[in-house]
């Protein structure tokens, strides 16, 4: 077991320090008061049960190893959410210029949608991790997607667990229906996304009023709960 935990202790490392510059982004965009591509970022190290799994599927030995990291790049793992399609492309794009990861690998299925219905931008990245005894280059993989992209993908991924990969026709048949209804989901928010961007500024606008107190102060922070999303790990 220590000898998986020291295997797994860069990727926990890549993780959290992936998250934090992750979620900076969000606070940079905000800055510039440019439209937020970034609604929310997640991050996991995969649990050991799933490695376990996956080194099954591929006829790999299940043990700390340069095969398993090389045969399983999302050991650590992003996903970042976006409101609107469009806002993946820049995320891509704001991703590929960082000079802390080199992106090795891309895969559109967005343009291709899986079988099932997934639809997702992924990049693998090699991010490298300082550890007591030097650096350590590892791979990460990072999903990005929009919220309904990811509600879609996050019921699937249940019911696959519930039903062990063997989903039954019917709620197959509507999954792949459900998954065409989110896709237009997005294409209706791209078409009054302008509306919803005033909306949205008004809204900050608004809130950042509603957080002076009557004096005109700005509210001191603590003074008020922090807001996250639900979903944000
Ligand atoms: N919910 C859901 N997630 C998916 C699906 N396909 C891919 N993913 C996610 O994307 C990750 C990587 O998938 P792929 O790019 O297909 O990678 P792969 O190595 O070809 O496939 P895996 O062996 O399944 O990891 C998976 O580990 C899931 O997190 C899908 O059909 N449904
Ligand atoms: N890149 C990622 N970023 C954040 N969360 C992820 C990422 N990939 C998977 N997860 C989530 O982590 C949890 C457990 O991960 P797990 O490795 O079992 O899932 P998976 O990678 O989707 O599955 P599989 O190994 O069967 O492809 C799931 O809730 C999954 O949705």
């Amino acid at each position: 077991m220590k000898e998986w935990k020291q295997f797994l202790e860069p990727y926990k490392q890549a993780v959290a320090e992936l998250k934090v510059k992750l979620k900076g982004l969000r606070a940079q965009y905000e800055l510039e008061g440019v439209h937020m591509p970034v609604e929310f970022v997640t991050g996991r190290v995969k649990p050991l049960a799933s490695i376990y799994d996956k080194t099954l599927e591929k006829g790999i030995p299940f043990k700390p190893s340069a095969e398993l990291a090389e045969e399983l790049p999302d050991i650590a793992g992003l996903r970042i959410m976006c409101q609107f399609v469009d806002d993946i492309g820049k995320v891509v794009h704001t991703l590929r210029q960082r000079t802390d990861m080199q992106v090795i690998e891309e895969r559109d299925y967005i343009s291709h949608k899986k079988p099932s219905g997934y639809r997702s931008y992924h990049m693998i990245i090699e991010y490298p991790v300082q550890t007591i005894h030097g650096e350590k280059t590892i791979f990460a993989e990072i999903q990005i997607r929009t919220l309904a992209m990811n509600f879609w993908a996050s019921i699937e991924h249940s019911l696959n667990y519930k039903y062990q990969g063997e989903l039954p026709n019917e709620i197959r048949h509507r999954l792949e229906r459900a998954a065409e209804a989110a896709f237009r989901l997005d294409e209706e928010m791209s078409l009054i996304r302008d509306e919803i961007h005033d909306a949205q500024q008004y809204f900050s606008a608004f809130k950042e009023t509603a957080d002076r107190d009557y004096s005109g102060k700005k509210r001191k922070r603590g003074d008020q709960d922090e807001i996250r999303h639900p979903d944000e790990k």
